[in-house]
């Protein structure tokens, strides 16, 4: 069976192609703000239901393959981030995130001639340290716009890691894939040898 990953995340992609699970990608095509809108679930829920909504779309295209779908977000004290528009956003973000403790949740799902068949949402807690205006100036003219597509302002793997004092959570939550449990329900699929 064809698997296909429904994003449009480098992130996502590296880390199923580092992983050696052989997938071809197709970009979900989804109005996710639309699908946020009066969410009243809480982020866990949030990013299942966008993960699903990625793939599902991607399933009704191709009803002969496996489709995962993916989504991670930021909450700090009950407020929802997205990725920066610009960056100057980026900057605002990384100015609020300064000396608060970030939530960042990840979902995978899988989806099968248009049904959920698997998902999983895991959240990690990363404690931002204060960042003084200097180092958001010089980390952004370091790392943008590498970091306009990450939510939270920052790629753990690359200069992001200098915004935290300390880390709880899986690595690759963090990075926007729940790649270990999404890894246990392939092979229990048969996609990958056991
Ligand atoms: N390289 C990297 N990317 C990160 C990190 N943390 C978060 N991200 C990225 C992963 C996702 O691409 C993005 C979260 O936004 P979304 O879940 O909406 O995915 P995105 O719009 O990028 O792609 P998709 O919706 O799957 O087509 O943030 C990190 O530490 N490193």
């Amino acid at each position: 069976m064809t698997l296909i990953l429904a994003s449009t995340s480098p992130i996502r992609g590296t880390l199923l192609a580092n992983a050696g699970v052989a997938y071809a990608a197709e970009a979900p095509g989804v109005d996710e703000a639309a699908l946020k809108t009066g969410f009243a679930g809480d982020d866990a829920a949030l990013t299942v239901a966008l993960g699903e909504a990625k793939a599902m779309a991607v399933s009704t295209r191709r009803p002969d393959a496996l489709v995962i779908g993916s989504d991670s977000l930021v909450s700090i004290e009950g407020r929802r981030f997205d990725k920066p528009a610009g960056r100057e956003t980026a900057a605002e973000h990384l100015r609020f995130f300064s000396g608060k403790v970030m939530e960042l949740t990840s979902a995978a799902v899988l989806v099968e001639r248009g049904e959920n068949v698997w998902s999983h949402a895991a959240r990690a807690r990363l404690k931002v340290r204060p960042l003084s205006e200097e180092f958001i100036d010089s980390y952004l003219e370091a790392d943008w716009p590498e970091v306009s597509y990450c939510v939270g302002v920052f790629r753990l793997e690359g200069p992001g890691v200098q915004l935290f004092e300390s880390i709880d959570g899986d690595h690759f939550t963090i990075l926007g894939l729940p790649l270990l449990p999404l890894l246990v329900a392939l092979r229990q699929r048969g996609v990958l040898a056991s």
